[in-house]
């Protein structure tokens, strides 16, 4: 270990079929390239991603598979190339861990656009390796996809910034809807939506919380600070907020109906999917011509975006709501997620579970 010719032991949590459930895995990652940095895992979000990856939602999911993308470490050693980070820095690491740099998104500096991007988990590395992600206790990743973790944060705090929070920047940068004053509608309040409405309302916009019951009603009023609290299924609420929103962030991770909230838009209001869903979504042309309206979608956001986020919540005094646990808790956490019981995002604490101690104690896999 810590030799930059050895190959490194690894002992992450991973799924090794399609029910999803996570368990003690040993494996190995590459020798530290020369623009490689290690980092040694200190904790790692759970994301709606993660269920649909570890249980193939997308049919395309490869086994052994360790799920994670919002991933915060400490460096423990760098590639002789690495200028951007330092042994001893608090780093995160997201969704995309390479891409081509020779295409157009990468040249704009939106390489999450990239045909060729390499995801951090369930993709194959130039090397040939399977890429394993943050449910572990190491991760060796190229320095361009390493973001510093800002003074002012917590790890823990800053881990769901990495996918859910950044999810939500970059749709509303791109899409122009950062203005003050703004009416937005945050659709499905999990752990992509609560950073939806804490980011929204810090660029100082009117926030609706749109979602499936009313149970999230007082918290997300009187501690995320939303302006109004719409239930999907109350057909008169939704008459009356009718034409009233200036855009729709949509988080909601199976199946659902467009047209009661394209009708929440006004005149060239815009609905920006963000949820993943294999099925297709319907809708009647009529709905989007007769007001100008705009679907779109949205994926994670750049490095730049991440380190902007990131940014953003230290001088606005965002932080995300988290519940941490241990990984030796993660099949329920997932199993709580699923069924909407977290408020709003789990944080494993990866350091904090001593994986490599329990692997080598436990029958090996
Ligand atoms: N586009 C991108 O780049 C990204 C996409 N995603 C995707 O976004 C989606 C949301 O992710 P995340 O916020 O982590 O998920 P969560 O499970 O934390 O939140 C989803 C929310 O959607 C609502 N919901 C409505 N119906 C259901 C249902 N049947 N099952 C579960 N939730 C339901 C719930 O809100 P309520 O109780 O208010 O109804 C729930 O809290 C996922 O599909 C995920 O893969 C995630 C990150 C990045
Ligand atoms: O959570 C981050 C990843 C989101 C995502 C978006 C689209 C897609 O096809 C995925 O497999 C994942
Ligand atoms: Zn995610
Ligand atoms: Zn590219």
């Amino acid at each position: 270990m810590g030799s930059l010719a050895s190959e490194r032991t690894v002992v992450g949590w991973a799924a090794r079929d399609a029910t999803g459930h996570l368990s003690p895995y040993t494996y190995t990652v590459r020798q530290t390239g020369s623009e490689d940095v290690v980092v040694k895992v200190l904790y790692c979000g759970i994301c709606h991603t993660d269920i649909h990856q570890a249980k193939n939602h997308l049919g395309a999911s490869k086994y052994p598979m360790v799920p994670g993308h919002e991933v915060v470490g400490e460096v423990v050693e760098v590639g002789p190339e690495v200028t951007k980070h330092s042994v001893g820095d608090v780093v995160g690491v997201g969704v995309i861990v390479g891409c081509c740099r020779e295409c157009r998104p990468c040249k704009a500096n939106i390489e999450q656009y990239c045909n060729k991007r390499i995801w951090s988990y369930n993709d194959v590395y130039t090397d040939g390796r399977p890429t394993q992600g943050g449910f572990a206790s190491t991760m060796v990743v190229d320095q361009k996809f390493v973001v510093k973790i800002p003074a002012g944060l917590a790890p823990e705090q800053a881990a769901p910034l990495l996918c859910a929070g950044v999810t939500v920047y970059s749709p509303l940068k791109h899409f122009g809807l950062t203005a003050p004053g703004l009416r937005g509608g945050i659709l499905g309040l999990g752990g992509v939506g609560h950073m939806g409405v804490k980011v929204a309302k810090a660029m100082g916009h009117h926030v609706t919380v749109i979602s499936s019951s009313s149970k999230k009603r007082a918290e997300a009023m009187d501690h995320l600070g939303a302006d109004a609290y719409l239930v999907s299924s109350d057909a008169d609420a939704m008459a009356a907020a009718a034409d009233s929103l200036d855009y729709i962030i949509d988080t909601v991770p199976v199946h659902h109906p467009m047209e009661p909230y394209l009708a929440l838009l006004k005149l060239d209001g815009k609905h920006v999917l963000l949820g993943v869903i294999g099925e297709p979504l319907s809708f009647v042309s009529p709905m989007v011509m007769l007001g100008r309206k705009s679907i779109t979608g949205s994926f994670i956001g750049s490095v730049d975006e991440a380190e902007e986020v990131l940014k953003f919540c230290v001088d606005k005094g965002l932080t995300s709501q988290i519940e941490v646990v241990k990984m030796g808790y993660v099949n329920e956490a997932l199993e709580r997620l699923e069924r909407n019981d977290v408020r709003y995002r789990f944080v494993v604490d990866v350091a904090g579970s001593n994986i490599e101690e329990a692997a080598a104690e436990a029958p090996s896999n």
